[in-house]
């Protein structure tokens, strides 16, 4: 079954790579129409979806469900991605050789592209919109959870494509949720680049087994460290936001550091205000002590991504410490420092190893919609090819482009 899939993808894929820019972004328009049109549809998709997930703890329920302000949302992004310039046939460097052949490298599509995702349907949208603009085709693998709303999004798709006159299969879906056809993705010989957002278990099994290109978007295990010298109002509405403004997905904040010389007056005020939100703490000794209604915090906490309304707090020497602490236990996705002074600052931004690092501003800020490109694929965490969102340009490779006028190798 995939291999025809994947067939039909490379065909379509072909012919979309010629097509103007236009014409990919008239495909994109049509989709925002026929998302209105079909809202109702998509939405009724999504309560069935809903109905059969009850078991679903709140947080990973919250993430299911689509409203009709966040298709409204997911719609503006799609507005963003058209109004993007396009990546493709754009120049990377140019330079002409003694002998007057110029060379040339241009942005191309990548061409077919897996997707494994969690159950979150928006990922059919803002996640198409970009590959699709970039030129190239998509094979979803939604969690099995989304898989209604998910069909109803990608019925939207094709008939985009089809009235802007290309074929359907540029956007195709595996129904079937066995696992079996996730380790057949694995190993689909010919796909470009498959690409998996979900937990560990997805992400170890995906790096170690597969055969063809895969770019990991990881786990976040990500942290705020409040510096000696910090703005303490600031230092607990960046902690509510990066940990209470959505506690399920990967760019929220998973564990608080704070310098020893400002624990006393930062953690008193930051845990009232958190457990007014409900967050849950879990202190190492240092802070346990001033951090009411906390339970003691193992290296397992450190460890874990809670996405929920838990929180671990340390208390560290020292930013050296702060820095070691995100070392050892941080998954190279997010990491913040709130701090008043600039050396210290900069040195976290250069020492510490991570696909976004900040300085007085929220790690939930490392979205694709945050940073403008109108969505994301993901959130890479590795380093080849891409880092962090990744957005259009993320989504192509280049071809190196000789033009001669009858030059030969000497
Ligand atoms: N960096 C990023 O861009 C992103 C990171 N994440 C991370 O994802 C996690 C949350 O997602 P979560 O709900 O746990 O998603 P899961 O890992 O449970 O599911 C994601 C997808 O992978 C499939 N899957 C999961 N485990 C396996 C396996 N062992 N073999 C085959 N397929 C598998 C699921 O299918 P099935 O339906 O069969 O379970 C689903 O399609 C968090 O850790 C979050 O940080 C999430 C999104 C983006
Ligand atoms: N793009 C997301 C982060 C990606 C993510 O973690 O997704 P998910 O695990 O599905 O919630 C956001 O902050 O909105």
């Amino acid at each position: 079954m995939l291999e025809a899939m994947l067939k039909n993808a490379q065909a379509a894929q072909k012919e979309w790579a010629l097509s103007h820019t236009q014409v990919r972004n008239d495909a994109l328009e049509q989709m925002i129409h026929l998302v209105r049109r079909d809202q109702d549809k998509i939405l009724s998709a999504n309560r069935r979806d809903l109905d059969a997930a009850s078991e679903l703890p709140k947080a990973l329920a919250n993430r299911l469900a689509l409203s009709p302000e966040g298709l409204s949302k997911l719609l503006q992004g799609l507005k963003v991605v058209i109004d993007q310039p396009d990546p493709l046939g754009t120049g990377m460097g140019q330079r002409t050789l003694p002998n007057g052949l110029s060379i040339e490298a241009i942005r191309v599509p990548l061409g077919t592209i897996g997707l494994i995702f969690e159950s979150r349907p928006g990922v059919a949208i803002e996640a198409v919109a970009l590959a699709l603009k970039a030129g190239n085709a998509m094979i979803l693998r939604s969690g099995h959870e989304a898989k209604g709303t998910v069909a109803a999004i990608v019925a939207c798709w094709q008939e985009a494509l089809t009235k802007t006159g290309f074929r359907a299969d540029l956007v195709q879906q595996i129904l079937d949720p066995d696992r079996k056809y996730v380790d057949a993705l694995l190993h689909l010989r010919g796909l470009d680049l498959l690409i998996p957002r979900g937990g560990p278990a997805l992400i170890q099994k995906v790096v170690a087994e597969a055969t063809v290109p895969v770019i990991e978007t990881g786990v976040g295990n990500c942290h705020v460290y409040v510096d000696r010298q910090a703005d303490l109002d600031m230092a607990v509405n960046i902690v509510i936001n990066a940990k209470v403004s959505n506690p399920a997905v990967c760019n929220a904040a998973e564990t608080v550091l704070v310098h020893q010389d400002i624990a006393e007056q930062l953690l008193p005020e930051l845990a009232k205000a958190l457990s007014a939100q409900g967050v849950q703490l879990h202190a190492d000794s240092r802070a346990l002590s001033l951090v009411p209604g906390a339970v003691l915090a193992t290296n397992e906490d450190f460890a874990k991504e809670y996405l929920s309304l838990d929180l671990a707090v340390r208390v560290v020497a020292n930013i050296d410490e702060a820095i070691a602490h995100i070392e050892q236990y941080g998954t190279k996705h997010s990491e913040t420092i709130v701090t008043n002074d600039y050396s210290q600052g900069e040195r976290f931004l250069k020492m510490v190893d991570a696909a976004a690092v900040y300085i007085n501003a929220s790690t939930r800020f490392t979205d694709g919609y945050q940073f403008g490109f109108g969505g994301e694929v993901g959130i890479s965490t590795q380093k080849l090819h891409a880092r962090g969102p990744m957005g259009l340009e993320a989504l192509t490779t280049w071809k190196w482009v000789g033009r001669g006028h009858g030059q030969i190798r000497s």
